[in-house]
């Protein structure tokens, strides 16, 4: 089964005033949309970042693609791999922090949950079963909570409101935990002083005395003040993410702190496993399906981590249902996913490129869609909404971040803030 065409479709959607170190989220989130049609009639969806460096890697990748078998992963890694190269480089537009990536995976990624689809649809399985079978019906996700401003000015403001401090924190949390049944809850820290955010922590936790908590400020602290803040969240955190830059960092820190640390931002491709386990840097593996090059390739992750004793989660950025269902399935079959998984998507407030229905949230977890291929289905009409809005919403390529938004670039030259 042959690709016949594949079209790429940049989207916008509203992103709220969430604020992490390198700014503030607003008013766009951009991703991109893979479509993957075949000689036989059968298309998939892939999704990926939208920044606009990105972008133009997954179109001149597409055109490359054309006439290969949806089966034939290894010539699709190779074709994209001539094109982009294997760089592991330094990637400062989620954050603003330096989290490294690699092109090949991040452009082959798409185009592989793509042909997933495709191939869980002709043959009438879950793309879990592709991966190996899923060993959970349902895959638990945190509460994802930001410090927050109110709405933008001028607009109406969203039914979150501001969160600024402690009371604000665990206002949104109730409302998360109220929608959706969260279990697990996770905040992004580095935004304030590192003590007011640690309040902020004891303060969930009084309201919240069973959720495991997790706090992560995208490593703007100095190694020092990371386990000063370790030692004072001592058995309130299941895990602390990312508080120190580099593996090295991390490793001083873990040395010292109590709970385990996990990453996003340290150890993103192979090549960064055997010295972040030489030096003991991480506990806890926080994987992306979207940089890790594909769903198979997590799958291997998961057993490399399971070999040196790692426990497995997963990260987020703002995504829409492609990328949920995409999460979904990986996180299903895969063992070890030890702990709830990181998601966006109560900050979409239901703008999506999907159609409504296929992924719900039933106490804090996506049940895993059981018809063919991910399960989900393109809504057209919210596809071209969104296309327009990327179109009008003024995307230079001076904002090469996957975020419109309010950025402060002087934060990313001033590791660490604390
Ligand atoms: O470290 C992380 O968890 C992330 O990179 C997730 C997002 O980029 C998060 O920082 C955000 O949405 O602002």
């Amino acid at each position: 089964m042959n690709i016949r065409e594949i079209t790429v479709t940049p989207v916008a959607f509203r992103d709220p005033p969430l604020l992490n170190a390198a700014g503030v989220h607003e008013p766009w989130a951009l991703r991109t949309i893979v479509e993957v049609a075949t000689d036989e009639g059968l298309s998939g969806l892939g999704e990926t970042y939208g920044d606009l460096g990105h972008l133009e890697k997954v179109r001149s990748a597409a055109s490359a693609l054309i006439g290969l078998d949806v089966h034939a992963q290894n010539e699709i890694y190779s074709r994209v791999s001539a094109l982009v190269g294997d760089v592991v480089s330094d990637l400062h537009g989620l954050t603003g922090a330096a989290t490294k990536e690699k092109s090949v995976d991040r452009v082959y990624s798409p185009f592989e949950v793509a042909c997933l689809d495709i191939r869980g649809k002709a043959t009438g399985r879950p793309v879990s079963d592709l991966l190996g079978g899923a060993v959970r019906q349902a895959v638990p996700y945190s509460a994802y909570l930001f410090y927050k401003w109110a709405g933008h000015p001028g607009e109406p403001d969203d039914r979150f409101g501001a969160a600024l401090d402690p009371e604000g924190i665990v206002a949104q949390a109730r409302l998360l935990i109220e929608e959706y049944g969260f279990r697990s809850i996770k905040l992004k820290g580095g935004v304030f002083e590192p003590m007011r955010e640690v309040e902020a922590i004891r303060a969930l936790r009084e309201a919240f005395p069973d959720h495991p908590l997790r706090l992560d400020p995208n490593a703007v602290w100095s190694v020092e003040t990371s386990i000063e803040v370790a030692r004072a969240l001592d058995g309130t955190l299941e895990y602390l993410e990312d508080p120190t830059a580099g593996i090295s960092g991390m490793a001083a820190v873990a040395n010292q702190a109590p709970m385990p640390l996990a990453t996003n931002m340290c150890v993103v491709t192979f090549e960064h496993l055997p010295p972040a386990i030489r030096e003991g840097a991480i506990g806890v593996l926080l994987s992306d399906h979207h940089y890790w090059g594909g769903l198979a390739r997590s799958v291997q992750l998961a057993r490399l981590c399971e070999t040196f004793g790692i426990s497995l989660s997963m990260h987020s950025n703002s995504h829409l249902g492609i990328s949920l269902a995409a999460m979904t399935h990986l996180a299903a079959a895969v063992p070890n996913v030890a702990t709830a998984c990181d998601t966006h998507t109560p900050w979409q407030d239901g703008q999506d490129v999907v159609a409504p229905g296929a992924l719900r949230f039933v106490d804090g977890a996506v049940p895993v869609p059981t018809g063919p291929g991910l399960g989900v289905e393109l809504d057209r009409d919210a596809l071209a909404v969104m296309h327009e809005q990327y179109l009008k919403c003024g995307l230079t390529s001076r904002d090469d971040t996957g975020y419109m938004r309010r950025f402060d670039p002087s934060f990313v030259n001033s590791r660490p803030r604390w």
